[in-house]
C-alpha cells in the first residue's frame, strides 16, 4: 500500500493557502525557508505520519490523490457546518472516510445541491438496548438514501464498502468532486459545459449509464500507477490546470449568458406588454407571465444551443485539426482569441465567425472582420496621436500669439506716447511756424513792376530807376530838376518787371498753411486800373498750370494740405466772391440778379459755394467770365 502524503500546495491550493499550510507546519511562531523535500516530509507528518516520509519513495499518484481528497474535504466543509466541525482541512483516508461512513454530511450536503433529494435524513443516532448495531443501520439508510439520489441524478457514485478500510475511498472522493462540479454549474445558471474535479482522462466504464454527454469523468484516482506513468500524470496535471482556465473562461461566459437571458426575458416580457393593446383592460397574472417568459427561455435556448454547437466545433477543431496535441500555451492562446474575438463581435454576427485550424505552432483564427478592426484601432490610435499632437501645436501657437499680442500691445503704447509727442511738436511746430508769420509781418505789402508789353517796350519811358534788395524802389520824374525828380519807396519787397508768376508766390504760399491752422489771412492786389492786379492774381491763362496767379496756387496748396491732413480733421472749403466798383459792393455768385446789391440779403453775406478741389473755382471763374 503507497503511503500519502499532502498534495503539493503549489499545484493545487491557493496562496493563502500555502502560507497558512507553511506556517501551521513550520516548527515556532516564526517563519522559515524550506525546500521541497522538506516541505513534502511536513506534509506527510501533517497528514498522519508519525515517521518523517522519505520523498523518494512517495509517487506523483499519492500526491495527486491526497489533493482531491483535501479539495472534497474543503467544499464540504464550506457546504455544511457540520462538516466542518468534523473534517479537518487536509484528512488522511482514514478519517475522511470515517467521517462520511454515517451518511450524514453526505446527505446534508446533497440536499443544499437539490433540495429535498434526500427527504428523511437522520440527524441523531437513536441509542437502545442492541446499541451499535441499530446505529449503523440508521447510518447505513443515510448512505443508501445519498447513494440512490446521487445515481437519480446521473452523477458518479460509488459503493458503501469503499468508506471501510480497504475500499476505494477515491470512489469516494470522485463522487463528491462531481456533486461539487454539479453544484457549481447550477449556481452559475445551469449553462455550458460542466465537469467535476477538472480531471479529463475519459473512461467511460467509470461513469453510469445515462450521464450527461457534458459530463466528463475521471478513472478511479486511487489506482495505483507505478513510476512509469509520472509522465502521463504530469500531463495530467498540466491539463488540469488548462481545464481550470477553461472553467475560468466559462464561467464568465455563463455569468454573460445569464445577464442576456435576464436581459432578454425582461426586454420582451416590456415589448410585449407595450405592443399588446389587448392586454390593457387584462388583469396580469401569473400566467401571462409565464407565457412571455417561456417565450423568451425558448428564443434563448436556441441561441445558447447554437453557441454550445460552435464551441464544441471550436474545441473539436482544435484538438483534432492539428497532427500533434497543441501545447498548453497554444491551447490557452486559441481559446483567448476565441473568447476575445466572440465579446467583440455583435450576437448576429456569431455565425459569421470563422474558427481555423493550422498546423503547428503556428496559431491564427484571425477573421476579415477582424482584420478590419484592427487596421481601425490602429488608425483610431494614430489618430488619436495626430490628434495629441495637433493639440500640443495650437497650444504653442495659442501662447506664440498671446507673446506676439504683448508685444504688439506694448509697440501700441509706445507708438500712443509717440503719437502723443507727435501731437505735441506738431501744436509747437505749428505755433512756432505762425509766430514766424507774425514776426514777417502781420500786414506784408508787395510791390509788383509791370514790365513793358508790346509797343511800351521802350525802356526811356520806365520810370524805375532803381530796385533795393531790401525792398527800396527809385522812381523817377523825368519832368521835375534835382530832388524832386526822384524819389524812394519802401517795401516788404519790391519784384522786378522780370519776375514770374511763380517767384510771386513764394512769398505768400507760408500764409496758406497759416489758413488751415487756424489763423485769418487776407491777400489782395491794390493798384491803377491795368496794372497788373487780375494778372497778378488769376493769371493770363487759366488753363496753364505755370501761368496761375496768386489766387489759383493758393487753392491748389489749401487742397493739398487738406488731403495730407484728412486723417487727422477734416476741412471744409467754400468761397464767395463779390466786386467793389463806383463805390458799389456786388455779388458775383450770386444766382439771384436781384440780390447781386450789397445789401444782399437779410443776413448782409454774399453767397457761397462749396468747392471740393481747385478745378471747382476754376470752373466757378469761367462761369463769371461768361456772365
Ligand atoms: N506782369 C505783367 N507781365 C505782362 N503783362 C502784364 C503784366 N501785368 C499786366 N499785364 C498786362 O497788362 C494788361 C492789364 O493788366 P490787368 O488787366 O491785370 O490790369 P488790372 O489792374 O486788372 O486792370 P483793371 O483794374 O482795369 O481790371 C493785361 O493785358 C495784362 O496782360
Amino acid at each position: 500500500m503507497p503511503q500519502e502524503i499532502s498534495p503539493n500546495p503549489m499545484l493545487l491550493n491557493t496562496p493563502s493557502k500555502n502560507s497558512r499550510g507553511l506556517k501551521g507546519l513550520a516548527n515556532g511562531a516564526t517563519e522559515e525557508f524550506i525546500d521541497d523535500r522538506e516541505l513534502a516530509q511536513r506534509k506527510a507528518e501533517a497528514a498522519g505520519y508519525r515517521e518523517p516520509v522519505d520523498i523518494s519513495n512517495l509517487n506523483t499518484n499519492q500526491i495527486f490523490t491526497a489533493a482531491r481528497r483535501n479539495q472534497a474535504a474543503e467544499w464540504l466543509r464550506q457546504m455544511d457546518h457540520g462538516a466542518a466541525e468534523v473534517l479537518s482541512t487536509e484528512p488522511s483516508e482514514e478519517h475522511f472516510c470515517l467521517s462520511l461512513r454515517n451518511g450524514l454530511i453526505l446527505c446534508n450536503v446533497l440536499n443544499k445541491v437539490n433540495p429535498g433529494a434526500i427527504p428523511k435524513v437522520v440527524e441523531i443516532p437513536i441509542i437502545d438496548t442492541e446499541g451499535a448495531a441499530q446505529t449503523t443501520i440508521q447510518y447505513f439508510e443515510n448512505m443508501r438514501n445519498f447513494l440512490v439520489a446521487v445515481a437519480r441524478m446521473k452523477l458518479l457514485t460509488f459503493e458503501v464498502s469503499d468508506l471501510e478500510k480497504g475500499g476505494s475511498s477515491g470512489k469516494v472522493v470522485d463522487c463528491i468532486l462531481c456533486l461539487k462540479g454539479y453544484y457549481e454549474w447550477r449556481q452559475s445558471g445551469g449553462v455550458g459545459v460542466w465537469k467535476y474535479g477538472g480531471t479529463v482522462r475519459i473512461t467511460s466504464t467509470s461513469f453510469p449509464k445515462g450521464s450527461p454527454s457534458s459530463l466528463i469523468g475521471s478513472e478511479s484516482a486511487d489506482e495505483s500507477l507505478d513510476e512509469s506513468e509520472s509522465s502521463q500524470f504530469e500531463e495530467l496535471l498540466e491539463y488540469l490546470h488548462l481545464s481550470n482556465e477553461v472553467s475560468l473562461h466559462e464561467s464568465k461566459v455563463s455569468t454573460a449568458l445569464t445577464f442576456l437571458f435576464d436581459h432578454l426575458g425582461i426586454g420582451l416580457l416590456q415589448t410585449y406588454l407595450t405592443e399588446t393593446n389587448e392586454l390593457d383592460d387584462f388583469p396580469m397574472n401569473s400566467m401571462v407571465i409565464d407565457i412571455v417568459l417561456r417565450k423568451a427561455v425558448k428564443d434563448l435556448s436556441s441561441l445558447l444551443i447554437s453557441q454550445g454547437n460552435q464551441l464544441g466545433v471550436f474545441l473539436k477543431n482544435m484538438l483534432k485539426g492539428n497532427c500533434k496535441p497543441l501545447l498548453k500555451h497554444e491551447f490557452l492562446q486559441a481559446i483567448s482569441n476565441y473568447i476575445d474575438q466572440r465579446s467583440g463581435l455583435v450576437s448576429n454576427e456569431l455565425s459569421k465567425f470563422c474558427i481555423c485550424g493550422n498546423k503547428g505552432k503556428d496559431i491564427s483564427y484571425l477573421t476579415d472582420k477582424t482584420s478590419v478592426l484592427d487596421v481601425q484601432q490602429k488608425q483610431l490610435e494614430e489618430l488619436k496621436a495626430s490628434f495629441h499632437l495637433t493639440k500640443l501645436e495650437v497650444q504653442q501657437a495659442h501662447l506664440t500669439w498671446e507673446q506676439e499680442l504683448k508685444k504688439i500691445a506694448h509697440h501700441t503704447k509706445d507708438l500712443e506716447v509717440a503719437s502723443s509727442s507727435y501731437h505735441k511738436v506738431l501744436e509747437e511746430n505749428r505755433q512756432l511756424y505762425n509766430q514766424v508769420q507774425d514776426l514777417k509781418g502781420a500786414i506784408r505789402v508787395y510791390c509788383r513792376v509791370k514790365p513793358f508789353v508790346h509797343e511800351q517796350s521802350d525802356e526811356q519811358h520806365s520810370t524805375v530807376d532803381y530796385i533795393g534788395e531790401n525792398g527800396n524802389i527809385m522812381i523817377v520824374n523825368r519832368q521835375k530838376q534835382g530832388k524832386e525828380a526822384r524819389k524812394m519807396f519802401t517795401f516788404n519787397k519790391v519784384f522786378g518787371g522780370n519776375t514770374s508768376q511763380e517767384q510771386i508766390y513764394l512769398d505768400t504760399q507760408p500764409l496758406i498753411r497759416s489758413v488751415l491752422d487756424g489763423y485769418n489771412v487776407c491777400i489782395f492786389a491794390y493798384g491803377q486800373t491795368g496794372s497788373g492786379k487780375t494778372y497778378t492774381m488769376s493769371g493770363p491763362d487759366m488753363t496753364t498750370e505755370d501761368t496761375w496767379g496768386v489766387n489759383y496756387r493758393a487753392l491748389r496748396d489749401l487742397f493739398e494740405l487738406t488731403e495730407a491732413r484728412m486723417d487727422v480733421i477734416k476741412y471744409e472749403v467754400g468761397v464767395q466772391m463779390i466786386e467793389i466798383y463806383n463805390e458799389q459792393v456786388r455779388d458775383l455768385l450770386a444766382i439771384d440778379g436781384s440780390n447781386r446789391r450789397y445789401p444782399f440779403n437779410s443776413f448782409f453775406l454774399p453767397s457761397q459755394f462749396s468747392i471740393l478741389n481747385s478745378h471747382d473755382m476754376i470752373y466757378i471763374y469761367i462761369y463769371l467770365n461768361h456772365c
